[in-house]
């Protein structure tokens, strides 16, 4: 057992439902690997650090091999010391009748002083990772506020898009979903994202072609998309929970794996202007990861109906970056 490696990992709202899906898998090792010692840092709420008392005894009942320790704490100081990874998931979660957007004015300001607090106490090679809504947004005023932390180690969550675009499409072709590749969310975690059919595939061919029903690519696949957390409202009372900490593994894990040959991953990062998207917004895009950093795919073509998707969707983040003005100047 030499040469495990190891790493540290904070992750916020973790006494939350999310967080109760998400770090028996992460201390399973399914995370970070078999080969790989886990330290969790679990912060949370004043409020809610007796039921993380409980996740934590649970943690404890698993007997984990791999997970080295435990630090519970409500303090970000404590919370972010030398980490390698930050899972940003704590938050208030919507409720039926609301856009993750109404959350904006709740969930910002909690990212500021996380921001700021992982610049200082973080490892240097520490990455970024915001699921709590609305996560482009709540990512931007994270990274704006993390002086000295370069801008490509932060990343939003839209894999759950992706991951729920790719089974629709499997459904309707009527193939495995492990047919379905190059899955596209294009901008905001939100009911204006983009899932880019044109470019998906299904068993290698353009999915428009397979299904050969443009009608509803246009209309039931994407409009089905965009709302599927609110349906999951609707039937649950709660928001989607174990299939956000899947993303979470899914995303996670394609950060800092090579990405399969001819495939992409959809994640939310740092605009550096690609497909004349505003610089500086943290927008879907596909993405390429070489195992260490990842890239957005470059010279993907759009006809009309896409571009304007991608422009509404733009429009969107442009106007939460400006109702956010004061969390990032
Ligand atoms: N990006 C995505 O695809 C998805 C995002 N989400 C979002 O994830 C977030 C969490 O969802 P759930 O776990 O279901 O909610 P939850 O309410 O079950 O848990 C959130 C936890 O965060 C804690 N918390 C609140 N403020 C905090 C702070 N400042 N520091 C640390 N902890 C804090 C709360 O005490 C609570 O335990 C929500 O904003 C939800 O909308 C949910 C599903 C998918
Ligand atoms: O819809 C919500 O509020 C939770 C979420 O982000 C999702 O399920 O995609």
């Amino acid at each position: 057992m030499g040469d495990m490696k190891k790493v540290k990992v904070a992750v916020t709202g973790a006494a939350g439902q999310i967080a109760y899906s998400l770090l028996f898998r992460i201390a399973s090792g399914e995370l970070f690997g078999l080969d790989t010692k886990v330290t969790l840092n679990l912060i949370e709420i004043e409020p809610a650090m007796k039921a993380l008392e409980g996740v934590a005894m649970e943690l404890d009942d698993c007997a984990f091999p791999l997970l080295e320790s435990m630090e519970l704490s409500s303090d970000l100081k404590t919370g972010f010391d030398g980490i390698n990874w930050a899972l940003l998931i704590g938050s208030v979660p919507r409720k039926a009748g609301m856009e993750r957007r109404d959350l904006l004015s709740v969930n910002g300001g909690i990212f500021k002083p996380q921001g700021e607090a992982i610049a200082r106490y973080a490892a240097s090679d520490v990455r970024v990772f915001v699921v709590g809504n609305p996560c482009n947004t709540n990512a931007l005023i994270a990274r704006k506020n993390a002086d000295g932390v370069p801008e490509d180690r932060f990343f939003a969550m839209t894999r759950l898009d992706q991951n729920r675009a790719m089974t629709q499409l499997a459904k309707k072709s009527g193939v495995a979903v492990d047919n379905v590749s190059n899955m596209a969310i294009w901008g905001n975690h939100s009911s204006t994202q983009f899932p880019d059919f044109e470019n998906a595939r299904i068993g290698g061919e353009p999915a428009e072609k397979v299904i050969g029903d443009r009608a509803w690519l246009e209309g039931e696949f994407i409009s089905t998309v965009q709302k599927r957390g609110a349906a999951i409202i609707d039937a649950r009372g709660s928001s989607s929970a174990a299939s956000a900490a899947n993303a979470i593994v899914d995303s996670v894990r394609s950060i800092f794996t090579p990405t399969k040959d001819g495939d992409w991953v959809s994640l939310a990062v740092c605009s550096k202007g690609e497909y004349g998207v505003p610089e500086g917004l943290q927008f879907g895009f596909p993405v390429v990861s070489d195992g260490n950093s990842v890239r957005v795919v470059e010279g993907l073509s759009h006809d009309d109906f896409a571009r304007q998707a991608i422009a509404k969707t733009t429009e969107e983040l442009t106007g939460e970056r400006s109702e956010v003005v004061e969390l990032i100047s």
